[in-house]
C-alpha cells in the first residue's frame, strides 16, 4: 500500500495534462487529474480545434470563389453561399465530440478526474477547492499543467461582443464588415484568413516593424504577397494599438511605436485582440513551495520538466506546456507531459524543442521546425562551423502543378561541413504535413546528403523536400 492518495497528480486537463495522464497510465502510475474549466483546456475549447474547424468551411469557400483557379481546372462555379451559423455550429460540434472523446479516454484508462480548482500545498500534497468543499490529496509526484490565456495589452477594453480575444472569435458570432485584428502572429494571421475568406474587410495592426516577425522573413515576405497584399486586408506595422473602446463604432487609437505619438483614431464595426498568450500561474500556491515564477509569469523548468527553484530541480514538482512558456503549442504540451511521467519513472528523458514543428493553417499553410537562418549562424559563429541554405519552390513540383496550388517554397538550413539539417521553413499547400518529415530528421539530427537517399513517392509535394535535400552542397564530406 502506497503512502500516497496518488502517484501522480496533474493540475490542469488542457492537452498537456492529458498527454500525460494518459502515458502515466501506460507506466502504471496511479493517476488523478484536476479541471476546474472546460476538459480539454485552451486548444480543444477555444484554440486549435476550433479555429481549424472555421478554417476548413472558410477555406473552402475561399477555393469556391476562386473562379479564375477552378476555370483553370476545368470547373465553372456560380455563386458560392455559406452560412455562418452553420460554419460556427460545426466549430461548436467538433469541440463538443472532441472534449467527449477527451473525457472519456482519461475515465476508460480509470484516471481520477477531480472538478474544482486545484492549489499545490506544500511537498507532495494538493487542495482542491470542489463543489462539495476543500478537499486535500497526496501525490508522490505532482505536476503543474496551467496553461495560459489570452494577453491584452493595457488601453483596450473587452466586451466580448465588438472588441474580444480569440476566446470568442472562434464562436463566430458574427461577421463584421469591417474588423481590425491586433496583432499579426498566428491568431492575427489565421483569423484574417477566416474573415476574408467570409468576406470582412480586414485592417491588421502589429507593433514590430515587419509582419509576422516570429516567421522566417524569407517566409514572412512570400506569405505577405500571398496571404495578405491580394486579399482585402490593410496593414498597418511599427504602431501599436494603445486603446480601443467597444461599441458602435469600436474606436482604436493607433500609436506611432518609435515617435509614441498618436497617428490615426480607426472607427471599425469589431476589433479582435490577438497580442500572444500569458501563463496562467496565478493562484497556484506555488508559494508553498517557495516557486518563483519568471519576470512574464511562466513556471521556471529544465529540460526533464522538472521546476526549478534556485537553479535546482525541487523533487517530486513538475510543469510542462503553455505555462512553462518554451513553446506554445498543443503538440508541445503533450510531448513534454511525456517527457516529464518518462523522468518520474526513472527513466532519464530531455525533451528537445529543435525537432518539434509548428504550423500555421492559413491558405496555403506556413509550417517550420528548427532553427531560423539567423538562429543557425548564431550557433554556427559560436560553435565554428558555415550554415549553407538550399530553397525549392512549388511551381517546380508535378503535383503543385497539377493541382494549380504553384506558390510556395521550401527553405532547408544545414550545417556545410557534416550537412546536419538544422531547420526547415515550409509555405504552401499541405505545408504544416510536410514538415513532419523533416522534424523526424532533425530529431535524428541527420544529414541532408542521407535524407537524399531517402525514396519519395511521385507525384507528390513531398518531392520539395527531396528536391531541396538534393540541392544541398556540403563540402566536409
Ligand atoms: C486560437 C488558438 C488556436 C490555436 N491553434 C493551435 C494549433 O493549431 N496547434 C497547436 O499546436 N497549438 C495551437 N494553439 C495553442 C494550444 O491551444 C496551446 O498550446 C495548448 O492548449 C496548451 O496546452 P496546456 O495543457 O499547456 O494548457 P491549456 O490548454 O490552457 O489547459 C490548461 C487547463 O488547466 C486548467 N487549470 C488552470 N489552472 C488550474 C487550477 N489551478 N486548477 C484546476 N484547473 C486549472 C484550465 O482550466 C485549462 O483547462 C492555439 C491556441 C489558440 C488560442
Ligand atoms: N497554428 C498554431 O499552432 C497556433 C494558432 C494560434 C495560436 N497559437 C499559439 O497561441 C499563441 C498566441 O498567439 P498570438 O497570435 O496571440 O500571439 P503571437 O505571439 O504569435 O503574436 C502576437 C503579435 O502581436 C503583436 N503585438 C503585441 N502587442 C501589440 C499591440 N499592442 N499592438 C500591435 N501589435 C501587438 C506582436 O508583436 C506579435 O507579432 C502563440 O504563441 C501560438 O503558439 C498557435
Amino acid at each position: 500500500m502506497s503512502e500516497f492518495d496518488y502517484d501522480l497528480i496533474i493540475i490542469g486537463a488542457g492537452v498537456g495534462g492529458h498527454g500525460a495522464a494518459l502515458h502515466a497510465v501506460k507506466c502504471g502510475l496511479k493517476t488523478a487529474i484536476i479541471e476546474a474549466g472546460d476538459m480539454g483546456g485552451t486548444c480543444v475549447n477555444r484554440g486549435c480545434i476550433p479555429s481549424k474547424a472555421l478554417l476548413a468551411a472558410s477555406g473552402r469557400v475561399r477555393e469556391f470563389k476562386d473562379t479564375h483557379h477552378l476555370k483553370d481546372l476545368g470547373i465553372e462555379v456560380e455563386g458560392v453561399q455559406f452560412d455562418r451559423g452553420t460554419i460556427a455550429a460545426h466549430a461548436l460540434d467538433l469541440v463538443s465530440k472532441i472534449q467527449n472523446d477527451l473525457t472519456n479516454s482519461l475515465t476508460r484508462l480509470k484516471v481520477d478526474i477531480i472538478r474544482g480548482w486545484g492549489k499545490v500545498a506544500g511537498k507532495q500534497k494538493v487542495t482542491v477547492a470542489t463543489d462539495q468543499g476543500e478537499k486535500t490529496f497526496t501525490a508522490k509526484d505532482i505536476m503543474l499543467c496551467p496553461g495560459s490565456i489570452p494577453f491584452v495589452p493595457p488601453g483596450i477594453e473587452i466586451d466580448g461582443k465588438t472588441v474580444f480575444t480569440s476566446d470568442q472569435a472562434v464562436k463566430l458570432e458574427s461577421l463584421p464588415n469591417w474588423i481590425a485584428i491586433i496583432g499579426s502572429g498566428y491568431i492575427g494571421l489565421e483569423f484574417s484568413d477566416v474573415y476574408t475568406a467570409l468576406g470582412c474587410e480586414v485592417t491588421m495592426i502589429e507593433a514590430l516593424d515587419n509582419l509576422m516577425p516570429g516567421f522566417d522573413p524569407e517566409i514572412a515576405k512570400i506569405a505577405q504577397r500571398v496571404l495578405i497584399n491580394p486579399r482585402d486586408i490593410e496593414t498597418y506595422t511599427g504602431v501599436f494599438a494603445t486603446k480601443v473602446t467597444p461599441g458602435t463604432p469600436v474606436v482604436i487609437e493607433l500609436t506611432d511605436a518609435k515617435t509614441k505619438e498618436v497617428i490615426e483614431v480607426l472607427e471599425v464595426d469589431a476589433c479582435l485582440v490577438a497580442t500572444g498568450r500569458i501563463p496562467a500561474t496565478k493562484n497556484l500556491g506555488l508559494e508553498s513551495l517557495a516557486v518563483e515564477i519568471d519576470r512574464r509569469g511562466f513556471i521556471p523548468v529544465n529540460d526533464k520538466m522538472q521546476v526549478i527553484r534556485d537553479g535546482e530541480p525541487i523533487s517530486h514538482l513538475w510543469a510542462v506546456g503553455d505555462a512553462t512558456g518554451k513553446m506554445m503549442l498543443a503538440h508541445a504540451a503533450s510531448g513534454q507531459g511525456v517527457v516529464a511521467v518518462e523522468n518520474i519513472c526513472g527513466r532519464t528523458k530531455e525533451i528537445d524543442y529543435r525537432c518539434i514543428p509548428a504550423a500555421a493553417f492559413t491558405h496555403p499553410e506556413i509550417s517550420y521546425v528548427g532553427l531560423t537562418e539567423t538562429q543557425a549562424k548564431e550557433l554556427g559563429q559560436q560553435e565554428g562551423f558555415t550554415v549553407a541554405t538550399a530553397k525549392t519552390y512549388y511551381k517546380g513540383n508535378s503535383k503543385a502543378l497539377a493541382e494549380g496550388e504553384t506558390e510556395g517554397m521550401a527553405k532547408i538550413i544545414y550545417r556545410k561541413d557534416t550537412g546536419e539539417l538544422l531547420g526547415v521553413h515550409i509555405i504552401g499547400i499541405h505545408a504544416s504535413d510536410l514538415i513532419q518529415e523533416a522534424a523526424n530528421a532533425i530529431a535524428k539530427r541527420e544529414s541532408v546528403q542521407n535524407l537524399a537517399f531517402n525514396v519519395h513517392t511521385h507525384p507528390t509535394l513531398s518531392e520539395i523536400l527531396d528536391e531541396a535535400y538534393k540541392r544541398a552542397q556540403v563540402v566536409g564530406v
